[in-house]
């Protein structure tokens, strides 16, 4: 408590604090008896721009400076407003009753520092990765969040500019470099080589089965291993085989305690490398390829897939990669993608064990981030299975929600309803060699408020038959997702927790050791607030009513994805 308080002056003093160059506060944590932990504020001023510094005043209530600067950010959500400090930890202040059994660490990351210098990010997915964590400890909350010492991010700090591409921005060429006849080439080497690639890892977070614990985006570079507790970058996880060559992969391997799975795209022959990697080693193996079936240049975008017990299905979206979007400086309106519905879309299905594709099938159109599940099933009870089910958070074949996460977009919500519908999609996909699948809406999608992403379920359920989704819904109107929603996919039911004016992130299952209900065991989220604050949010996974809410001393940019570190 005094820890928060403490931190919470700080926090509300930041004219104070913009006075000095470098601060570095420490204060004693004296409500805690563990000497390690204390509460630790540290601002960077060589870095965060003045806009930044001046948003925080704004976020904390303080008097707003007058500046024309600020003007937009005056108006803008927390959730798109950068953090103000590189780290912070410190106990949070519980309301309600954690659960007993519930210890361990949720760690989230995601795109929180959107500006170098006077250079603000065009895109949500851009900024740079902040991870923040929850220590659950015997019904305590210890909290903190640290920026992500990429390279990508150090040479921003250190140069005061954008120095490698990141998901919509690409560093502006040497000055002298424009009457250069070969800097074009040298320019596709580079992305090619994987050199001007970030490596900011801002989009997951995931426990090994080993239990190194390892930040990731879409480029492999990007792989960053982190100490969970610390939140200190470790350094790059070095893939001990030849893919690196391939630049880039999907950001969600699907992770065991044994294994991990995950997809290679290639760029040049489009198909993707179906690859399995033990937990304790560094080496992928191959398990797999399957060759892309559209026409077009580029394999189709796959930011997430899916598993079933025996099989791996391997999304081919009409939303591809291009090869010369990725090559220009500017952004196109779909980025480094572009739109090919008359090229078809596609699933395929590789078998785990021996690599085979065992089905591959044309479907509707379709636009999908995250894949919910997939499971197997037995339609004519012979004991094998004749159909698989896969489920996504699917955006209606639309691609405008890639525009719709612009920074300015999310910034300038003027309460109008304009997030595209999405839904759950349901494939199907035969298993007796059709040509073609299905692809319907799961539930209806106004039950859920037309929003649907950023899902989690019992992770006990992966690869299996399952009920429940944990997934971002809508109380329209909205321009994002601003709701909790569980969604009942048996009996198409659906809950939604919501409160006015926030904005939360991925609700994050986690089962209750023991249990046997699917739903037993509670969801985190981390809520970012229209006053500028931000909460630790804790719903019971049956109920899907609020148990625990732990306030932070300042507010938190809204971020992607989390994992689950148990203590053991
Ligand atoms: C945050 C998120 O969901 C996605 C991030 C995707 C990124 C950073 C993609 C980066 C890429 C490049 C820098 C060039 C190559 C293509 C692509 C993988 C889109
Ligand atoms: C935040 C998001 C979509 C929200 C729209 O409803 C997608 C994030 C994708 C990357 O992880
Ligand atoms: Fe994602």
């Amino acid at each position: 408590m005094a820890s928060l308080i403490t931190a919470k002056a700080i926090m509300m003093s930041h004219h104070h604090v913009l006075s000095s160059t470098r601060i570095t506060t420490l204060c004693s944590d004296k409500a805690n008896d563990n000497q390690q932990r204390k509460t630790k504020l540290h601002i960077s001023h060589r870095f965060f721009s003045r806009r930044t510094i001046s948003a925080a005043v704004i976020n904390s209530a303080s008097p707003v400076p007058k500046k024309e600067t600020v003007e937009d950010e005056r108006r803008c959500h927390v959730a798109w407003t950068s953090v103000q400090q590189e780290k912070w930890e410190g106990e949070l202040t519980v309301q309600g009753k954690i659960p007993t059994w519930l210890n361990g660490t949720y760690l989230r990351n995601g795109p929180g520092l959107w500006n170098i210098g006077d250079h603000d990010f065009r895109h949500l997915f851009d900024g740079y990765s902040t991870l923040v964590k929850l220590e659950f400890d015997d019904g305590r909350i210890f909290s903190g969040h640290r920026l992500l010492e990429s390279e990508a991010y150090k040479a921003a700090k250190k140069h005061k500019k954008l120095c490698y591409r990141e998901f919509s921005e690409t560093p502006k060429p040497l000055r002298n470099n424009f009457k250069n006849p070969f800097s074009g080439v040298g320019e596709i080497v580079k992305l090619f080589s994987g050199e001007s690639l970030t490596d900011n890892a801002n989009t997951g977070v995931i426990c090994l089965g080993d239990g190194r614990v390892m930040c990731l985006t879409e480029t492999q570079k990007g792989s960053i291993l982190v100490d969970h507790d610390t939140l200190e970058t470790i350094g790059k996880f070095k893939y001990d085989d030849g893919l690196c060559d391939h630049m880039i992969h999907s950001a969600h391997p699907i992770v065991t305690e044994t294994e991990m799975w995950t997809l290679i795209p290639d760029l040049v022959k489009p198909g993707y490398r179906v690859v399995r990697m033990e937990a304790g080693s560094n080496k992928r193996e191959v398990v797999g390829r399957v060759k892309c079936r559209s026409g077009s240049w580029g394999p189709g975008w796959v930011h997430s897939f899916a598993v079933t017990e025996n099989y791996v299905l391997i999304p081919e979206m009409p939303l591809r990669y291009s090869v010369r979007n990725l090559l220009r400086a500017e952004p196109t309106p779909l980025y480094k993608f572009e739109w090919c519905p008359n090229d078809g879309a596609f699933v395929h299905v590789m078998s785990k064990l021996t690599g085979e594709i065992v089905a591959s099938v044309e479907v509707p159109a379709y636009v999908t981030f995250h894949f919910i599940n997939a499971y197997e099933e037995d339609e004519t009870g012979d004991g094998k299975p004749t159909v698989i089910i896969a489920d996504c958070c699917e955006h209606n074949a639309d691609t405008r929600i890639l525009d719709m996460l612009r920074l300015h977009t999310l910034r300038s919500s003027h309460g109008d309803d304009v997030l595209p519908d999405a839904r759950i999609g349901r494939f199907r996909i035969p298993l007796d060699g059709s040509k073609y699948g299905k692809l319907e809406t799961a539930v209806e999608a106004e039950k859920h408020g037309r929003a649907m992403d950023m899902c989690s379920i019992n992770p006990l359920y992966l690869g299996l038959k399952y009920r429940y989704v944990y997934a971002c819904g809508a109380k329209r109107p909205c321009n994002f997702p601003n709701a909790l929603t569980k969604v009942d996919i048996v009996e198409k039911k659906v809950k939604i927790w919501h409160e006015h004016g926030i904005i939360p992130s991925e609700p994050f299952f986690v089962p209750r050791p023991g249990a046997t209900h699917e739903d037993d065991g509670v969801v985190i989220s981390i809520v970012s607030e229209e006053n500028g604050g931000s909460y630790a949010i804790l719903l019971d996974g049956s109920s899907f009513e609020e148990i625990a809410r732990a306030k932070f001393p300042y507010g938190l940019p809204y971020g992607l994805h989390g994992c689950w570190i148990p203590k053991h």
